[in-house]
């Protein structure tokens, strides 16, 4: 559990965080959103001490992280940005193996680590181990850059940005990627970004800042459902509230028993993939398939009920 209680952060009379309080809870995700310049990266940087805090607490499992060295936290917390800031002169296995090396492991055992992340992100450990980060495409270095941040198997994961400069098609598979690491591994994940539509794909939770403040911090859900501000409901879009909550829950959800005539769709699709095949080919219902087997239908009318304003 990450508590944050009350944290500020001034810059002469400025003041760039504003008494912020939150609990993360383990093994969550966690999305700061918010437009440029509201406090994201800072109070994401106070987490691990890479800016003080200028007033308030920060405690991780109850521990004030005051009372910790600086150095320390920082190698017991993962932290990956944007443009993913790999050491450009060491080779990629380098670049994972950093944080184990500064905490004494073994040779072995760094190697064993860092080979089987760079399969885990499927990158072959062969071709790509002795490679420099000049020899990698963006979306290769910044894989890299989350295994790097990985490495020591921390159970906190700082994400700056991670997926901003990626185009669209290595984006969405670079989220599937966090969400099925964060799975496996129970990582309690705190990202920031300005993009609501990965808030809400992402966040089990999403805290909105604007002008240094929260705003609102709740799950995807209820800020759709119920933005606290007009701010808050600018930022989700109003016209797309229906497709956010759609885009929520896949159509395993939905499955309701019954026929349905064409093509069918994956159960693991979103709900708004349904909606988007069934106005496009003409159907009011779709046949809903797992494994290979047809295992009942969603329909237009269920979805219809499902994107309206929850009571
Ligand atoms: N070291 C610093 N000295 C003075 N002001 C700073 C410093 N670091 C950040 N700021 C200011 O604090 C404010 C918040 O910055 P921060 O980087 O936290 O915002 P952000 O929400 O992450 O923005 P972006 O999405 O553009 O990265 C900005 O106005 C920035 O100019």
């Amino acid at each position: 559990m990450i508590e944050i209680d009350q944290i500020t952060k001034t810059y002469g009379d400025t003041t760039v965080v504003d008494r912020v309080s939150m609990s993360i809870d383990p093994h969550s995700i966690t999305v700061i959103v918010g437009t440029s310049g509201s406090g994201k990266t800072t109070l994401l940087r106070m987490i691990n001490r890479l800016v003080e805090p200028t007033s308030g607490t920060i405690s991780i499992d109850g521990q004030d992280t005051r009372s910790v060295p600086a150095y320390e936290l920082r190698r017991r917390i993962g932290y990956a940005i944007q443009g993913h800031g790999l050491f450009p002169h060491r080779t990629v296995g380098q670049n994972i193996g950093t944080v184990p090396k500064l905490l004494g492991w073994e040779k072995a055992r760094t190697e064993k680590r860092v080979d089987e992340l760079l399969d885990l992100f499927q990158l072959d450990p062969g071709q790509f181990r002795d490679r420099m980060p000049s020899e990698l495409s963006g979306g290769q270095q910044q894989r890299v850059g989350v295994a790097r941040a990985l490495a020591a198997e921390p159970n906190i994961l700082l994400m700056d940005e991670p997926f901003g400069a990626l185009d669209p098609i290595i984006r969405a598979k670079a989220q599937q990627d966090l969400l099925d690491i964060q799975k496996r591994f129970g990582t309690t994940v705190v990202l920031v970004t300005h993009d609501m539509e990965e808030a809400i794909l992402l966040g089990d939770k999403i805290a909105v800042m604007d002008k240094g403040q929260l705003l609102q911090y709740a799950t995807p859900e209820e800020i759709i459902a119920h933005p606290a501000t007009a701010f808050v409901d600018e930022l989700i879009g109003t016209g797309e509230r229906p497709f956010r909550l759609l885009s929520l829950a896949a159509i395993r959800e939905a499955v309701e028993p019954g026929e349905a005539l064409g093509d069918a769709i994956s159960a693991e699709a979103s709900l708004r993939d349904a909606y988007a095949e069934l106005l496009w080919s003409g159907r009011a219902a779709l046949p809903v398939e797992e494994n290979g087997q047809v295992i009942g239908r969603v329909t237009l009318a269920e979805l219809n009920r499902r994107a309206a304003r929850p009571q």
